[in-house]
C-alpha cells in the first residue's frame, strides 16, 4: 500500500478553470526501471536530448482534421528540413534492421495459422496459466510455437527476456530509444514454461484459431511506496514474472498466468517492449490497435502510459517506433495525425481545443458526440485532429492533451487521473513507387500514386476504479468511473463467455452486448468487437501498508483486477485485419484518407496553378496594353486639355484686348471731334490704326481753317459720324478714300475659322496678332496722347478770342458762340464803362465851369440859373482824349448856356437814332449790343461802321463820342 503523497504541481481536481502551465509537470513517482536516458526536466514525454523540445514556431498551432499538412520539405518524415533537423535528429532514432529476414519473419496475418497453446482459467479456479498463443503481438503468428528457453530466470525470479543486452542501448546522443529489431526476440519465448501449464495443450493450441493471440494481456506490480522490494513475496502473494505469474494464496487466491506479468523491477521501456511494441509496429503496417491501462487508482496505469522525463511510458515510446518505422521504411509515404480525447462524468472533452485561458471553462466546448460510421465504426465527432510531422511535435501535443486533462487527489494517489484518457494516433501509409518523373523537384509527382491504407494506434489510459471517496465531487467522479469500468467488465466478460457457456455465437456481434451502457465501451468497441489488436495493460500494488481493512479492500481490488485481465484475455476474440487500401475516397477511411486527399488536392492544385499562371500572362499582356493604352488617352487628354486652356487663354486676351480697343476708341471718339469732319468725312474710330491716324492728322491740320459757317455743319456730321463708333466692317473707307482691312473680326472667316489651320499655325497667328493687337494699342495709347495735347491747344485756341469761329464738337460751338457773345458784351460794358467815366468827368467840368461863369457873371447868371435851371453837379474830372471835342461842346453849351439835361437829351435822341437805323440793337431792359452784320478783321476784332455807333449802354445813358468822331 502506498500512502499519498500530495503534489503541489498537480492542479485541484474539477475542470481547469486557470490558465494551464506552459509545459506538462511531469510525475515525480520514483522509478525503479532501469532507463537508459538521463532524468530531465520539462515535458514529461519528452526525452532530455535528441528529442530536444521543438521550438513552437515548429508546431502547428492549431492544426484541425482537415487542415493541410506541413511540406515535407520543411519538417518532412522522410526528409527532414533544416529547421527539423536542428530540433530534432531523426538520424537519433533506432536505426532500421538489417536483417530483412526480421519482418518476413512476421505472421502474414493473424488468421494464418498457429494454434493457441495457452489457456486461461477463470478467477475462480485456484491456478491461471495462460498459455503462450501464436499472434500478430508475440510474433508467433506464423503457427511457429514460442518456446521458452529452460533456465532463463533472472537472478529474481523473473523470466529473463531473451534480447541481446544492446537491444536497447543508448543513441550517440544519449536519447532514448527502442530498437526496433527487439520485437522477434521478445516473442520468441521459451515454449517450455507451456510445461508448467496445468492444462493440456490441445485446447491451448486450439485458441489460436479464434484470434485470442492478437490479445495480449499483461499485469504489472507497481513497487511499494515504502521502497518494500518484496514483490516476489508478499505475503500471501507471489510474483513470478518469468512465469508470467502472479499467485495468491489466500481468501479466494489462486494462480494467475497472463502473457506479461511485470514485477516492482521491471521499468517502463520493458513493459512497453512486451505490451506495445509489437503492436505498434503492426499499426504502422495497416492493422488497428489497441492499449490500454486497467487498474485501481495509484496503481500505475499513468506511469505505465506517459512515463515520466527519465522513465517514458507506452506513449512516447510507441510514438519514438512509429517514426523509427517511417524511417525505416524508404518504400512508403505516412501522414499521421493525432487526437486526444477525455471521457469525464460521461462526456466526451477534445483535449486538444481546450482552451488554455484561465477564463474559459471546459463548459464552452462543444459537445463531442460519438457517431458509427460503416467504414470508421465508432468515433468522436468534432474532434481535432492534428497532423504532426516529427515525434516532438506530436509529443508536444500530447503533452498539451495530458495538461487539460482532469486530475485530482485520491486515497491512493494524489494524482489520480479522474478521466479516461484516449490518444488516437491515426496512420496513412501508401507505397511509394517511382515513376517517369526525374529530378528532385518531380521526385514526389512522379511517384504513381498507390493505395491508401489507413491505421488506427488507440492508446488508452483509463481512470482508476475507486472504493471510497472522501468528497461529493470524487464520489460522484468515481461513481461515474467504475460504472464505466464496471460496463467495461461486463462487455469483456459477456464477449465470449456467453458464447461458452451458452452458445449464442451471435453475441459477438455486440447485439447484445451493453457497449452503448458507457462512452468508454461505446469507444472501445470496435477493438474489443475483434476489430483491432489489443494489448491490456493491468496495474496492480500488492504491498501491504495501511490498516488491515485497507489492505482487505486493496486486496479485492487487486482481485478483481485480475480477474478482469483474465477474463480479458479470455474473451476478447481479435480478428484483425490489415487495413485495406483505398484509392481516393473509396475504400477503407473514405474520405478519411487524407493522403490520398492531399495528393489529388495536389494535383488539382498544380493544375490551377498552371492554369492560373497561364491566365495571369496573359492577363497581365492585357493589363500591360490596357495600361498603355490609357497612358496614351491620358496624355492625349492632357494635350487636349492644354490645347483648350491655351485657346482659352487667348481668346481671353483677344477679349481684354477688345474691350480695351473698344474703350480706347471710345476715349479717342470724346477727343477726335476736333478731326471729325474736317474734310467732311466720317470719323475713322474703331478702324484701322492707320484711319485714326488719318484722322487725328486731318483733324490737326484743318484746325486753323474751320470756318465760323461751318460750325453748324460739322455738329452734323459728328452726330452722324458717331453713329458709326464701334461698327466692325471688313473694310472702310477713310477719309482720304483708302481701303483700309479690318482690324479685328472674329466673325469672319478667315484663316482661324475654317477650322483647317493646324493648332500651331492658329497659335502663330494668334500670337502675331496678339503682338499686331499690341502696336496697336501702343499706337493708340500714342495717338491718343496727341489727341489729348492737340484738344488741349484747340480748346485754348478756341477760348483765346471770341469771333474766331472755332468750334469743338457741338457742345463746344454753341458754347463757344455764347461764350463769344459774353466777351463781346463785356468788352462793350467796359467801353461803356469808360464812356460812363468820361461823362462823369465831362459833367464835372462843366460844373465847374459853370461855377467860373457864375463867379463873373453872378448877378445875371445866377439870376437867370436859379430862375430857369436848377443847378446840376459840374463834372470835375476833365475829359480824356475827347477833351477838346468835349470842351468844344461845353463851350458851345456853355455859349448857348444849355442845361447838362439838355445834352443827355441829346444823346439818347442820338442812341435812338442808331437804333433805329439798325446798327445797334435795343434789349428788352434797355441794353444795347451791336447789330450781327459786322465784320471783323484780319485779327478778328469787330470792325465798325464809319456811320455805326458802336457802343453799349443801358437805357437812359448817352455817349458823345460817336458825334464827337463825326
Ligand atoms: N512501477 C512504478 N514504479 C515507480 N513508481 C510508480 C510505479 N507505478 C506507479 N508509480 C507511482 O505511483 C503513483 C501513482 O501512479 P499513477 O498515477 O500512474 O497511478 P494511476 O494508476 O494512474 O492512478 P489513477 O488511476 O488515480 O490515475 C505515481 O506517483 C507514480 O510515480
Amino acid at each position: 500500500m502506498t500512502t499519498a503523497i500530495p503534489r503541489a504541481s498537480r492542479p485541484a481536481n474539477g475542470p481547469p478553470t486557470t490558465a494551464l502551465p506552459a509545459l506538462p509537470v511531469p510525475k515525480t513517482r520514483q522509478s525503479t526501471g532501469t532507463a537508459t536516458l538521463a532524468a530531465g526536466s520539462g515535458a514529461t514525454t519528452t526525452p532530455r536530448s535528441g528529442l530536444r523540445a521543438p521550438s513552437t514556431s515548429c508546431l502547428p498551432s492549431s492544426a484541425s482534421a482537415g487542415s493541410l499538412p506541413q511540406p515535407r520539405s520543411a519538417t518532412g518524415i522522410n526528409g527532414a528540413g533544416k529547421t527539423l533537423r536542428k530540433t530534432v535528429s531523426i538520424n537519433s532514432f533506432p536505426q532500421p534492421p538489417r536483417t530483412e529476414g526480421r519482418v518476413a519473419s512476421l505472421p502474414p496475418s493473424p488468421l494464418s495459422g498457429g494454434a493457441s497453446t495457452r489457456k486461461l482459467k477463470t478467477p475462480t479456479t485456484p491456478n491461471y496459466h495462460l498459455s503462450n498463443t501464436p499472434s500478430l503481438l508475440n510474433g508467433t503468428g506464423d503457427g511457429k510455437l514460442v518456446a521458452r528457453a529452460a533456465g532463463t530466470r533472472s537472478s529474481d525470479g523473473l523470466f529473463s527476456v531473451a534480447s541481446p543486452p544492446q537491444s536497447r542501448s543508448s543513441s550517440a546522443q544519449d536519447s532514448y530509444s527502442t530498437s526496433a529489431t527487439q520485437y522477434d526476440e521478445i516473442g520468441d519465448l521459451p515454449s517450455s514454461t507451456n510445461a508448467a501449464s496445468t492444462d493440456g495443450s490441445n485446447s491451448k493450441r486450439a485458441s489460436k484459431l479464434d484470434g485470442k493471440g492478437n490479445v495480449v494481456v499483461s499485469v504489472r506490480v507497481r513497487p511499494d511506496a515504502g521502497g518494500s522490494d518484496h514483490a516476489k513475496t508478499e505475503g500471501e502473494w507471489l510474483v513470478e514474472g518469468r512465469k508470467s505469474l502472479i499467485a495468491y494464496r489466500g481468501k479466494e487466491g489462486g494462480d494467475y498466468y497472463y502473457d506479461n506479468v511485470f514485477t516492482t523491477h521491471d521499468n517502463n521501456s520493458r513493459v512497453y517492449d512486451h505490451i506495445a511494441k509489437r503492436l505498434v509496429r503492426r499499426v504502422m503496417e495497416g492493422y488497428h490497435g489497441t492499449v490500454f491501462a486497467y487498474g485501481m487508482t495509484g496503481t500505475g496505469k499513468t506511469f505505465s502510459m506517459q512515463g515520466t522525463a527519465s522513465s517514458p511510458g507506452v506513449i512516447p515510446l510507441a510514438i519514438t517506433d512509429i517514426f523509427s518505422y517511417i524511417r525505416e521504411t524508404p518504400s512508403r509515404e505516412f501522414l499521421l495525425r493525432v487526437s486526444y480525447l477525455e471521457i469525464y462524468n460521461e462526456k466526451i472533452h477534445d483535449l486538444l481545443s481546450m482552451p488554455t485561458g484561465a477564463s474559459i471553462g471546459v463548459a464552452q466546448q462543444e459537445e463531442i458526440k460519438l457517431r458509427e460510421d460503416s467504414k470508421r465504426g465508432v468515433y468522436a465527432s468534432p474532434l481535432k485532429e492534428e497532423i504532426v510531422q516529427s515525434p516532438t511535435q506530436l509529443l508536444r501535443v500530447i503533452a498539451r492533451g495530458d495538461q487539460a486533462r482532469r486530475t485530482a487527489s485520491t486515497q491512493f494517489n494524489s494524482r489520480s487521473s479522474r478521466s479516461h484518457a484516449v490518444v488516437q494516433i491515426v496512420v496513412e501509409s501508401r507505397e511509394r513507387v517511382p515513376g517517369s518523373g526525374s529530378g528532385s523537384e518531380n521526385k514526389r509527382s512522379g511517384m504513381l500514386p498507390g493505395g491508401v491504407r489507413v491505421s488506427t494506434l488507440s492508446l488508452i489510459d483509463l481512470a482508476g476504479s475507486e472504493k471510497a471517496a472522501e468528497t461529493k465531487e470524487r464520489r460522484t467522479e468515481g461513481s461515474h468511473i467504475n460504472k464505466s469500468l464496471l460496463t467495461l467488465g461486463t462487455v469483456i466478460a459477456k464477449l465470449s463467455g456467453d458464447k461458452e457457456k451458452e452458445g449464442k455465437p451471435g453475441d459477438k456481434d455486440g447485439k447484445h452486448l451493453p457497449y452503448r451502457d458507457s462512452k468508454l465501451t461505446r469507444l472501445l468497441q470496435g477493438a474489443l468487437s475483434g476489430n483491432s489488436l489489443v494489448s491490456i495493460l493491468c496495474t496492480i500494488q500488492i504491498g501491504s501498508a495501511g490498516s488491515v481493512a485497507t489492505s482487505n479492500s486493496h486486496t479485492a481490488e487487486t482481485l478483481n483486477t485480475l480477474k478482469f485481465a483474465s477474463r480479458a484475455k479470455n474473451n476478447i476474440v481479435s480478428h484483425a485485419k490489415r487495413a485495406e487500401e483505398a484509392l481516393g475516397s473509396g475504400g477503407d477511411g473514405g474520405a478519411r484518407v487524407l493522403l490520398e486527399r492531399y495528393r489529388m488536392e495536389i494535383l488539382e492544385l498544380r493544375s490551377q496553378l498552371d492554369t492560373q499562371a497561364k491566365s495571369n500572362t496573359k492577363k497581365e499582356e492585357d493589363e500591360e496594353k490596357a495600361s498603355l493604352l490609357e497612358v496614351e488617352k491620358a496624355r492625349e487628354k492632357e494635350a487636349e486639355y492644354r490645347h483648350e486652356e491655351q485657346m482659352l487663354e487667348m481668346q481671353l486676351a483677344r477679349t481684354a484686348l477688345k474691350e480695351r480697343i473698344d474703350h480706347l476708341n471710345r476715349l479717342i471718339l470724346s477727343s477726335k471731334s476736333i478731326g471729325v469732319n474736317s474734310g467732311g468725312s466720317y470719323s475713322s474710330l474703331g478702324m484701322h490704326p492707320r484711319s485714326s491716324l488719318v484722322s487725328v492728322r486731318s483733324a490737326a491740320t484743318t484746325t486753323g481753317t474751320i470756318s465760323g459757317r461751318s460750325a453748324i455743319e460739322r455738329t452734323t456730321s459728328m452726330t452722324s459720324s458717331s453713329s458709326t463708333i464701334g461698327r466692325r466692317t471688313s473694310s472702310q473707307r477713310l477719309s482720304g478714300g483708302a481701303e483700309l482691312p479690318a482690324v479685328d473680326d472674329e466673325d469672319s472667316a478667315g484663316e482661324f475659322g475654317d477650322g483647317t489651320a493646324s493648332l500651331t499655325a492658329q497659335n502663330e497667328a494668334l500670337q502675331a496678332d496678339l503682338a499686331d493687337k499690341n502696336r496697336y494699342i501702343a499706337t493708340l495709347e500714342k495717338r491718343l496722347l496727341q489727341a489729348r495735347r492737340a484738344s488741349s491747344s484747340r480748346a485754348s485756341v478756341g477760348l483765346g478770342g471770341a469771333g474766331k469761329g472755332i468750334m469743338v464738337g457741338e457742345d463746344h460751338s454753341v458754347s463757344a458762340v455764347i461764350k463769344e457773345k459774353d466777351e463781346e458784351i463785356a468788352e462793350l460794358r467796359a467801353k461803356l464803362e469808360d464812356k460812363d467815366r468820361m461823362l462823369a468827368a465831362l459833367r464835372t467840368a462843366a460844373r465847374s465851369r459853370d461855377n467860373a461863369d457864375r463867379v463873373e457873371s453872378r448877378s445875371e447868371v445866377r439870376t437867370s440859373l436859379i430862375l430857369d435851371h436848377p443847378p446840376s453837379p459840374a463834372p470835375t474830372m476833365p475829359a480824356p482824349s475827347p477833351a477838346p471835342s468835349l470842351i468844344r461842346q461845353v463851350s458851345y453849351l456853355r455859349k448857348r448856356t444849355r442845361s447838362v439835361d439838355e445834352m443827355s437829351k441829346m444823346l439818347d435822341e442820338m442812341i435812338q437814332d442808331r437804333v433805329e437805323s439798325g446798327q445797334i440793337v435795343r434789349g428788352n431792359r434797355g441794353s444795347v449790343r451791336v447789330a450781327n452784320d459786322r465784320k471783323t478783321d484780319a485779327t478778328g476784332e469787330p470792325v465798325a461802321r464809319p456811320d455805326t455807333l458802336q457802343r453799349s449802354t443801358s437805357l437812359g445813358e448817352s455817349s458823345p463820342v460817336a458825334n464827337l468822331e463825326a
